[in-house]
């Protein structure tokens, strides 16, 4: 006979266990997406580099506010497309148009926040690079 679990109290306020179970999830969500997706990969290795400029042209306050904000946009797009990905390759593993508009969709999240830091990059670096 299958064993039945109580359904959690949601409810209850996060005790310490769960915040730290909440964080364990998601660092291993970001490990797995980092370990397979090579956009991820490219994404990190992309802010290292542009972290690094940032150090060495010593940006002002809100430049590394619109950068910080870049990186996070950018990398939230593509773990939200990792995940899209795995959830339409679970639902539809066969051809299915409304899996190819999901997927796509999810795409092009990534390319919207890629190409807005990309714009934000010029503006940042662009005049120290040519200066
Ligand atoms: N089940 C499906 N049904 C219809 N079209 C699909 C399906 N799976 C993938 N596709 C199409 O193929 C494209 C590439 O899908 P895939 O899963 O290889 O994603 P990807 O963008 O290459 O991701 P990755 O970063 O893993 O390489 C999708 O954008 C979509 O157009």
């Amino acid at each position: 006979m299958t064993e039945v679990r109580p359904i959690p109290d949601e409810s209850r306020p996060l005790g310490r266990t769960t915040l730290l179970n909440a964080f364990r999830v998601a660092f291993s969500g970001f490990a797995y997406a980092l370990r397979t997706q090579r956009n991820l990969q490219i994404h990190v290795a992309i802010a290292g580099i542009v972290v690094t400029a940032g150090l060495f042209f010593g940006l002002n306050r809100l430049e590394w506010c619109l950068i910080i904000v870049c990186i996070g946009l950018t990398g939230t797009a593509e773990l939200l497309n990792t995940s899209v990905e795995v959830l339409v390759d679970l639902l539809s593993p066969e051809y299915h148009e409304r899996a190819r508009v999901a997927k796509d969709v999810a795409a092009a999240a990534v390319l919207c926040s890629a190409l807005a830091s990309a714009v934000v990059g010029v503006l940042v670096f662009g005049p120290r690079l040519a200066g």
